[in-house]
């Protein structure tokens, strides 16, 4: 793997400094990769190549960017075991997660996408003489997490390419080694030099670079609130298009009438990926009348979920990515426990395991929203317990939150569930445990985000809308 070299004009170049930064194994914290750090002039390098490149790829025939991408999505497959074994050292998912939800997640996207560019019409007759012209905004500035490195870098570059924009992509210098493998697979389908771009760095190096850069014409980010305000203020000199994908807090509201497993099957939700998903539900609301039963399932729950190395085979949870955010998580853990009530987890590692960064999967009970551990993102798998008495109540405190992603209903009475789902300000209402559709857009609301990836919704993330009128029809 070209770990010491950026990916700009088709191929492989020399950064221009010697720049470096280790990336650390969380399962071990030994360096596991060595990576080269961009600096102003390779984040020129690679936008002048995105640039140079846009007026030729943004023309060329949609199936012809369908037999790329194709192509594309056969390599990823073939490939698919390089890349689970990159993500897992990289950012701590077990053998099982990569393999199977990481990796799928970006094959799920890509199908998704394909079926939705399949029926895409980019022109129509608004009226017999006025066409309406949906065009590719340009060079995308794409900047992605480490939490499903995968799923998001699919998410941006896939959608952007297919509408005929060129990009540069930057892939959080936590994981970076999936980025990298992403590029190689991308070179291997042949795209045209210059329309996919890969440089490494950091948020206020190559990052911000890419958020001011005047030749870039939109920036599409997936991470924290923190830095989609700075590429947000960064980019307002330029006046650039600014997606953006941010986290979340979401409330898992059950109902006394939800499913035996509804519990259970929260709680697991929450500490999947060891509860790095911005959608994962976080809070649990509880009806009353199953609040007490609610907190002795989750804390089994809790107890029931194992921890363990990234690369054992099984269905543990890993560690959380780094020493940074395992410290933050001591540290809201250590704040609950002076807030609410633990009935299961708390700080420290996991018996048996003194290295690595691994949490205890942790549950409060008699949280209640003004809380800090019910209002800040946690970032690892840690639940907080709330009991309510009403359905308004319910959808108050699910509301109460800067937040906006996902929202998780459970209840057997279909007309309550599409009530409540109606009234909760959030982009994505997941009720009874069934998941998100392919091709369903993906994004927030208030300060989840503005974006919206996946499917037709995706596609359009990344176009222009154009009237052109005097239109003669051919
Ligand atoms: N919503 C999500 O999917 C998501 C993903 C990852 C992290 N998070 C949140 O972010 C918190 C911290 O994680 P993190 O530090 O890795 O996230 P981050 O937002 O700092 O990093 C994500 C990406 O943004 C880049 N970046 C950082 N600062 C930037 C800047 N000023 N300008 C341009 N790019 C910049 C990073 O290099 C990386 O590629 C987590 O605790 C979690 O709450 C959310």
């Amino acid at each position: 793997m070209n770990t010491q070299e950026f990916y700009i004009n088709g191929q492989w170049v020399a950064p221009n400094s010697a720049a470096t930064m280790d990336v650390i194994n969380p399962s071990t914290e030994e360096v596991c990769a060595t990576i080269a750090i961009g600096d102003q002039a390779d984040t020129d390098a690679a936008v002048a190549a995105a640039k140079a490149a846009f007026p030729a790829w943004s023309q060329t025939d949609k199936a012809d960017r369908v037999a790329l991408l194709q192509k594309f999505r056969d390599i990823y497959v073939s490939r698919a075991e390089d890349m689970a074994q990159a993500i897992s050292t990289e950012m701590g998912a077990p053998q099982q997660l990569a393999r199977v939800q990481q990796i799928g997640a970006g094959t799920w996207h890509i199908d998704g996408f394909l079926k939705a560019f399949d029926g895409f019409e980019f022109e129509k007759m608004h009226t017999p003489t006025e066409a309406t012209l949906l065009e590719p905004i340009g060079v995308c500035a794409l900047i992605t997490p480490w939490n499903w490195p995968m799923n998001q870098i699919i998410l941006k570059v896939i959608p952007a390419i297919a509408t005929g924009c060129t990009v540069v992509l930057k892939p959080s210098e936590v994981s970076p080694l999936s980025g990298i493998l992403f590029a190689e697979f991308m070179h291997e389908a042949g795209f045209p030099a210059g329309v996919f771009n890969l440089v490494n760095g950091d948020g206020p190096g190559v990052g911000s670079q890419l958020s001011c850069h005047p030749d870039v014409d939109m920036v599409s980010f997936t991470g924290s609130s923190r830095a989609g305000i700075a590429i947000s203020k960064a980019a307002a000199d330029t006046l650039k298009r600014v997606s953006l994908e941010l986290g979340g807090k979401g409330a898992n509201i059950i109902f006394a009438d939800a499913d035996e497993d509804a519990v259970n099957r929260g709680a697991a939700r929450c500490f999947r990926n060891s509860g790095q998903s911005c959608n994962a539900p976080t809070r649990m609301l509880v009806e009353r009348s199953r609040y007490d039963e609610a907190v002795i399932q989750a804390a089994a729950t809790a107890e029931a979920t194992r921890v363990g190395p990234a690369s054992e085979e099984g269905e543990h949870i890993g560690p959380v990515v780094s020493e940074a955010q395992f410290t933050k998580i001591q540290d809201l853990i250590e704040i609950g426990k002076k807030e609410a009530r633990l009935v299961a987890g708390g700080t420290g590692r996991p018996d048996g395991l003194n290295r690595g960064y691994f949490v205890r999967p942790t549950v409060f009970a008699d949280v209640n929203n003004d809380m800090e551990i019910a209002r800040t993102e946690i970032f690892g798998p840690v639940l907080s317990i709330i009991p309510f008495d009403t359905e308004e109540e319910a959808v108050a405190l699910a509301n109460d939150t800067v937040y906006g992603l996902t929202n998780y209903v459970q209840s057997s009475d279909d007309a309550k569930r599409m009530r409540v789902g109606r009234q909760l300000r959030s982009g994505m209402v997941e009720t009874n445990g069934k998941g998100f559709a392919q091709g369903s857009p993906f994004g927030g609301y208030k300060q989840s985000g503005n974006g919206r990836e996946g499917g037709a919704f995706g596609l359009h993330e990344f176009l222009e809308v154009k009237a052109l009128s005097g239109f003669v029809a051919e």
